[in-house]
């Protein structure tokens, strides 16, 4: 799904409006009554509603809502945010008209017109939306904050307002903070973010049909993973296969006091269907992988407590995943080094790689052209350096793919693959529950595996994030999201990938 631009869905407005045609006050009908089969599907008659109206097209929507909701039985109250002589748009206009007598349209030009409201009153947000162009002031700063300070259910839509759709907030800018986003059509790049993300609480993109010409032909860098596009990249299973026909994944870490981070990284890589793995651990690891994982293979280090020497010969694996639980240790890095001298397979670099390659610009350098790397955003951060605002690390992540030609799983709430010619891809899988320990080491472990089964750098990374965050929702589905284990992840891999077939 492409993410666009406020500038890009006002030009899908306006090439639906010509081209379908349809009038741009019957497309707000549309909007709004998209918006209120959603609030009627979750909140009865007797919740009452207040509706708060800003000067454009946003607060037309609300007027609009505001009528469909009375007309279905709902109470509702109106609420005309204004600052003196703001003009007002012409659909806003139309809709205030459209109010019935018993709907007045209440005028709040200082907080002081903000009336109490009575418990268990839902606030719907139209003050603005895509339009916004600038940080909040005034009345409609006072009145977000008062929203903000009910503490009741706060439904935005489109955008929460004070949030932009495509840039960066500025410091101590006021804004929304809404308990659902019901936007229209797809999410805005601001929600895919971590912290222009957290104001918008859960999203729900309504369909309001906009013409499929326009959504088929803009040019947009930024796509939000399905899925059905998932489901296009998955590869059958042949009758007659082999285990040689799916791969031989190699894995290198381990270290003294971390080797559950090798074995969570290669029973990952085992339920992501690779079809042989060998791993490399230090002499301690031997009898524990070998116990933990008899499905593994394993290589000893010379070394009692780290990785020092790879000991296998390159050419015999498809891929090659380094980093769980390996350690920072200078024979590491030598190792490190010795390494990317060799001709290898396809790498995935996580966690202490990340480090050891962040630390060592000579080892950044010789990094391998199309590797795999799995940082969070501290790991990135020692990569590329500080980002001013998420905003400025994607172009950081843009910049960094395209310098190194690598591929950059960025993880977060929504985690964010950067690739080589400058796309990016967010993930629409996964909850909090994931952030648990050893849960990047689950990932590495099915990157690995899955670049080693065939699939490209691309296809692995989009692949691969979508069955881990779906891995976890459907884990936390049985047992809640604090429980979560990062074992559990590999345990509900298997049903994450028969979902994704199912579609
Ligand atoms: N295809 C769609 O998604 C549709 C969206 N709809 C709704 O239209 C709004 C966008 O409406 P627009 O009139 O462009 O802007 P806003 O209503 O967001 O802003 C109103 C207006 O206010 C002025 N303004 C901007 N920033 C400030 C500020 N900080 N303080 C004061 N005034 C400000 C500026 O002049 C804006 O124009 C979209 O979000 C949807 O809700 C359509 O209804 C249907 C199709
Ligand atoms: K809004």
């Amino acid at each position: 799904m492409k993410i666009l631009s406020a500038a890009q869905t006002r030009k899908a407005d306006a090439y639906t409006i010509q081209h379908e045609p349809i009038s741009s006050l019957d497309l707000m009908e549309r909007a709004a009554s998209a918006l209120v089969d959603w609030l009627t599907q979750r909140f009865s008659p007797e919740v009452p509603f207040a509706i708060f109206c800003g000067p454009g097209n946003n607060g037309g929507d609300g007027l609009a809502a505001a009528r469909l909701l009375h007309n279905r039985g709902y109470n509702v109250q109106v609420f005309l945010v204004e600052e003196p002589d703001q003009t007002k748009s012409d659909d806003f206009t139309q809709n205030l008209h459209r109010l019935p007598q018993e709907l007045p349209a209440q005028s709040i030009q200082s907080i002081e017109d903000f009336s109490e409201l009575s418990p268990g009153t839902v606030v719907l947000d139209a003050l603005f939306g895509s339009g916004l162009s600038r940080p909040l002031r005034g009345v409609y700063a006072q009145v977000v904050e008062k929203m903000n300070q009910l503490g009741g259910t706060i439904i935005s839509v489109d955008v929460p307002s004070g949030l932009f759709a495509d840039e960066a907030l500025l410091q101590d800018s006021t804004v929304v903070q809404a308990t659902h986003t019901v936007t229209f059509e797809q999410p805005k790049l601001s929600f895919l973010l971590p912290s222009s993300g957290a104001y918008v609480g859960e999203w729900h993109a309504v369909s309001i049909a906009l013409h499929p010409e326009y959504l088929q032909n803009v040019a947009s860098p930024y796509q939000l993973l399905t899925p059905a596009f998932i489901k296009s990249i998955l590869k059958p299973r042949k009758k007659y296969a082999h285990k040689g026909t799916y791969g031989h994944a190699l894995l290198i870490g381990g270290s003294y006091g971390k080797l559950g981070a090798l074995i969570l990284s290669a029973q990952a890589a085992l339920r992501a269907g690779v079809g042989l793995l060998t791993v490399q651990v230090p002499q301690i690891g031997y009898s524990i992988v070998q116990t933990a994982v008899p499905e593994a293979m394993a290589l000893t280090d010379l070394h009692d407590l780290h990785f020092t020497r790879f000991t296998g010969q390159p050419d015999a694996y498809d891929c090659l995943g380094i980093g769980p639980g390996l350690g920072q240790a200078e024979d590491t890095r030598l190792a490190l080094e010795a390494l990317f001298r060799l001709h290898l397979p396809p790498l995935v670099l996580d966690a202490d790689a990340l480090n050891l390659v962040a630390a060592d610009r000579t080892l950044l350098r010789t990094l391998p052209e199309g590797s795999i790397l799995t940082p969070h955003l501290k790991e990135f951060e020692r990569l590329t350096g500080p980002a001013t605002d998420d905003f400025h690390r994607l172009q950081l992540l843009q910049s960094f793919c395209q310098e190194h030609k690598c591929y950059v799983v960025l993880k977060g709430a929504h985690s964010c693959v950067g690739t080589p010619t400058g796309e990016y891809y967010f993930n629409s899988t996964g909850n909090p529950g994931m952030a648990t320990g050893g849960s990047g080491d689950v990932l590495t472990g099915i990157l690995t595996s899955l670049r080693a089964q065939g699939y490209s750098a691309l296809e692995t990374c989009l692949l691969g994030i979508y069955v881990h965050g779906l891995a976890g929702d459907l884990a936390a589905q049985e047992m809640g999201q604090a429980s979560l284990i990062a074992s559990d992840l590999s345990a509900f891999l298997g049903k994450a990938f028969l979902a994704v077939e199912k579609g």
